[in-house]
């Protein structure tokens, strides 16, 4: 077309030229970008099979986003053990066969680090020049610190105060049955004195209403964790809660003494690694980390237990056995222990409290088990047949891979028992377990998890009797990030003992 025919056109052709070209111009650009991905894609030598969708970028974020546990499962069955599934600018492609978790955790092109980064830096404002030089460091401090050869202090510290928690929800209305909602009361008894217990008093310094009003953001923040890469347009109400607990952890931090005599609590150890303006960010990882999942796993395990009565009958049978209260407390000569002498529950004192207790412990883990752990690729990754591209999130779904029957025979049944071939007091675990992560970076504080989770659920079966009135409510299918949460309220009656 030249100039003069160009200018021939009245105004109203202009208009639609205009229109035409505002329309399929994108669209064009659209195909040939579509184009070039496709043929990127072709020269992989065989990548996974994969869930694209239609829509770029957005790709299978819609029907991932609705469940993403049960969509996982729908495509392990429709695709096989290995898969790619395109969902908000993201390729995650998931590997499901446990026989695939030494390639997974071993491998260095699948990198902890460079999964994390961006999450991260959406999830605790941690800037990603402080996490690439500080990560490494703040993880091997808290795997030294929380190895199980120090975990008698703090089991001490935590009994005491589980005990207060414990008796203060229910010693007002001592001797009647109260009925509550059980996930409302672990959280009520659990987050208060683990944060403590974490954090320090003295750097916490926060009252019993400021603490209930820090679990309630924490609650928020953490059931819409998932969306912390989305926008904040589309998140504003989480982006509050986050901001929120970083305000917490700021004060929290700013208070750590400059010359700490002894590094104790974890607000000490990042203070000493991180540079302070990052330092309330990684304060609520650790936050995150240790209350995402140590929670929900109480409320599965005591569900669990009260809604099986040959396990709650054996437990209660070895609870016999263990002596919470004192039987020794001597004062001028005279043996002045009673009923109520409760004294903090020493590290081996623990060891002598219900097995049958810490093998429920593993099972609800088991079965309620993180949906999705992440890597990224930073080099092609060969896995069985396929090539895993650069770029690519690489997935394991503990929550699916312990339905695996070869490793685990009738993999729903809720069975204590199964853990009887693994020595508890050594923390062994079954094959094909991988709840806690696996190589460099395996969760750091596995082992007081299981000593915490031990301690509080002994201690609460010890003290109250518990009678579910609801059934065990299902697992959400929302939850990929952490362990499972209940869809829906599961009230149990307590009374004190
Ligand atoms: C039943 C309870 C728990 C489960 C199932 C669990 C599971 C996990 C998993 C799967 C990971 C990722 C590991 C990987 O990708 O290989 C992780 C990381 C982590 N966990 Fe745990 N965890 C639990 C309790 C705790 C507790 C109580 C703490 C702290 C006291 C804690 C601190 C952490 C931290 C700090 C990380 C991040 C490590 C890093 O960034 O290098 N976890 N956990």
């Amino acid at each position: 077309m030249d100039v003069y025919t160009f200018q021939s056109f009245s105004p109203p052709q202009h208009l639609l030229l205009a229109t035409v070209a505002a329309v399929i111009g994108p669209l064009l650009l659209l195909f040939a970008w579509s184009c070039s991905k496709w043929l990127s894609q072709q020269r992989l030598p065989n990548p996974p099979p994969s869930k694209k969708g239609w829509i770029p970028w957005l790709g299978v974020g819609l029907q991932f986003g609705k469940a993403p546990l049960y969509y996982i499962k729908r495509v392990h069955e429709e695709l096989g053990d290995i898969f790619t599934i395109y969902a908000v600018g993201k390729r995650m492609t998931f590997l499901l066969d446990y026989k695939d978790s030494s390639t997974y955790f071993k491998t260095p092109s699948a990198s902890f680090k460079e999964a994390a980064i961006d999450f991260t830096t959406a999830a605790a404002s941690i800037e990603p020049t402080s996490f690439s030089e500080h990560h490494t460091k703040i993880h091997d401090i808290f795997k030294g610190q929380l190895t199980m050869h120090h975990l008698d202090p703090l089991c001490q510290e935590l009994s005491l105060s589980f005990y207060h928690e414990i008796l203060l929800q229910v010693r007002e209305r001592e001797g009647q049955e109260v009925e509550m909602e059980l996930m409302d009361f672990v959280r009520k008894t659990m987050f208060g004195p683990v944060v403590k217990q974490l954090f320090g008093q003295s750097n916490l310094q926060l009252s019993e209403e400021e603490i209930k009003s820090m679990l309630t953001n924490f609650i928020k923040y953490d059931a819409d964790f998932k969306y912390a890469q989305l926008p904040a347009i589309f998140n504003r109400e989480w982006g509050s809660t986050k901001e929120y607990l970083l305000n917490i952890m700021k004060k929290v931090v700013g208070r750590v003494p400059k010359q700490a005599d002894c590094l104790k609590h974890a607000a000490e150890h990042i203070i000493s690694a991180v540079d302070p303006a990052n330092a309330p960010g990684y304060s609520l990882m650790v936050l995150w980390a240790s209350q995402a999942n140590a929670i929900p796993i109480s409320f599965w395990t005591l569900s669990f237990i009260l809604s099986h009565p040959n396990v709650y009958k054996k437990i209660k049978e070895e609870l016999k056995e263990w002596p919470l209260f004192q039987k020794d407390m001597m004062i001028f000569g005279i043996n002045v222990a009673d009923e109520t002498s409760f004294n903090a529950v020493k590290e081996e004192d623990l060891k002598a409290a219900p097995p049958t207790i810490k093998r429920a412990i593993l099972e609800a883990i088991r079965l309620r088990s993180p949906g999705m752990i992440a890597r990224k690729v930073t080099e092609p990754i060969k896995i069985k047949e396929y090539t895993v591209p650069a770029g690519h999130y690489l997935m394991m779904s503990p929550y699916h891979s312990h339905r695996n029957q070869t490793y685990f025979p009738d993999p729903e049944t809720f069975n204590p028992e199964r853990w009887l071939e693994c020595d508890i007091d050594k923390n062994q675990f079954l094959p094909g377990f991988i709840a806690f992560g696996g190589g460099r970076y395996q969760c750091p504080g596995r082992w007081f998890a299981l000593m915490e989770l031990h301690l509080y659920i002994s201690m609460i079966l010890k003290l109250l009797d518990m009678t579910l009135i609801d059934e065990v409510p299902k697992p959400s299918p929302l939850h990929l990030t952490g362990s499972q949460q209940p869809e829906g309220s599961c009230f149990v009656k307590i009374k004190l003992k």
